[in-house]
């Protein structure tokens, strides 16, 4: 709240500066002919400037040194559950970025007819063909399916440091994409402090209208950001577009880092699967240094959103400035390396 009232006082002195000044006539019609939407950008830029946070200082705290002593598991064990007969990349971009991060396990539970393309895109991922399709299950077995399934996943789960749900699960009514079911039954991750929902444009507009029955305040968003993560009972959010905003519902943070202007479909699961690990070495981080860290956010959470957040986007600037308009999400996994390393070097 403390963030968003300063967030308020800034914009409104910036609004005050520009009307104050001496800017020629000729730029204030312009002005006034576009309905103040001139006026508008710039404030919420000032007001996002206010917010950025230092993220490459997030990301040295919180990448853990490649020790010796350390075996297979303690850099990240990750799980998506995601992948059916029409979206196979999604899963398959999610999961092999968080290896790329620096994950030591990458598994990938998909629905049975999913898997076989899944697993030949990468002999690295751990594929299990557990998820079923409504148009392969009879109405009289969804419950005893729905039951098996259901089984088969939770003999896993806690072996993962971080699950990713959703990547290319569809609209299936049997699955369901992750972020569709949420915002269609918010009491899902309600009070779950360790959620993060990584929503859209689409996916955002939708949240705002069923939680807060409104539309979406671009002038005021991280305000509106931080309302909703609110209203939803303490979930991390990370609203994705021209700048990265993300709330825990207590504060804002903004990554702005330069990206790419390429919108290449794919690009939000590479950010679920780099987030995924960042959360977990960021816990490490926070528990290891036990209060003594010198982040000025201790919630690991936001932590590990704002360095997936940074490093998917230099990934991005990266592969665009090689690649330029033939950019695609492969190109931009391919850089994933570099761009940790280049802020965090492994020796
Ligand atoms: N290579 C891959 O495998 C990739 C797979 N991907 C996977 O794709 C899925 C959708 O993700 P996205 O990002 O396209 O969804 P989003 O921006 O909300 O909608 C855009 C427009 O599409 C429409 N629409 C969406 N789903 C629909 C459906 N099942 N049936 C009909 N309409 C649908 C939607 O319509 P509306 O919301 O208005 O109903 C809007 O107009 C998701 O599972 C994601 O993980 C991506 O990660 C990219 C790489
Ligand atoms: N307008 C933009 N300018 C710069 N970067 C952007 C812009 N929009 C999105 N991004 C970057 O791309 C990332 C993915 O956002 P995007 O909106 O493409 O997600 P998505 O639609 O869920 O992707 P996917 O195709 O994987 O489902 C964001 O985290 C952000 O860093
Ligand atoms: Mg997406």
């Amino acid at each position: 709240m403390r963030d968003g009232m300063n967030y308020r006082i800034l914009l409104d002195s910036a609004k005050s500066c520009i009307l104050a000044s001496s800017v020629p006539r000729r730029q204030q019609f312009l002005i006034r002919c576009v309905g103040g939407s001139i006026d508008h950008r710039h404030r919420d830029m000032q007001a996002l400037r206010s917010l950025e946070v230092d993220s490459q200082t997030v990301i040295r705290a919180i990448t853990p040194a490649l020790d010796p002593t350390r075996h297979k598991g303690q850099a990240g064990n990750i799980a998506v559950i995601g992948g059916c007969r029409e979206y196979t990349g999604a899963p398959y971009f999610a999961a092999i970025s968080a290896l790329k991060i620096g994950a030591d396990l990458s598994h990938v539970f998909c629905t049975k007819d999913a898997a076989p393309v899944i697993k030949s895109y990468s002999p690295e991922l751990i594929v299990h063909p557990v998820l079923e399709e409504s148009y392969n299950v009879g109405e009289e077995h969804k419950s005893s399916i729905a039951s098996k399934v259901l089984a088969e996943v939770d003999k896993w789960l806690e072996r993962f440091d971080c699950l990713v749900v959703g990547p290319g699960l569809g609209r299936d009514p049997f699955l369901l994409d992750g972020l569709f079911l949420v915002t269609n039954n918010l009491e899902l991750v309600s009070g779950y402090a360790l959620a993060v929902l990584t929503p859209n444009v689409n996916e955002y507009k939708r949240l705002v209208q069923k939680v807060l029955s409104s539309e979406v305040n671009d002038i005021d968003a991280p305000q509106q950001l931080l309302s909703l993560a609110k209203q939803i009972g303490g979930v991390t959010i990370l609203s994705k577009g021209n700048s990265d905003l993300i709330s825990d519902g207590d504060t804002v943070k903004s990554v702005s880092v330069y990206g790419s202007p390429r919108r290449c479909g794919g690009q939000g699961d590479i950010l679920s699967g780099s987030v995924a690990v960042f959360l977990s070495w960021a816990r490490q981080h926070i528990l290891a240094a036990d209060s003594n860290s010198n982040l000025s956010c201790k919630n690991p959470i936001v932590l590990g959103c704002i360095a997936g957040s940074a490093i998917l986007r230099k990934a991005a600037s990266l592969a665009f400035s090689n690649k330029k308009r033939s950019t695609v999400t492969g190109d931009i996994i391919e850089c994933l390396g570099r761009s940790l390393e280049d802020i965090s070097p492994a020796c």
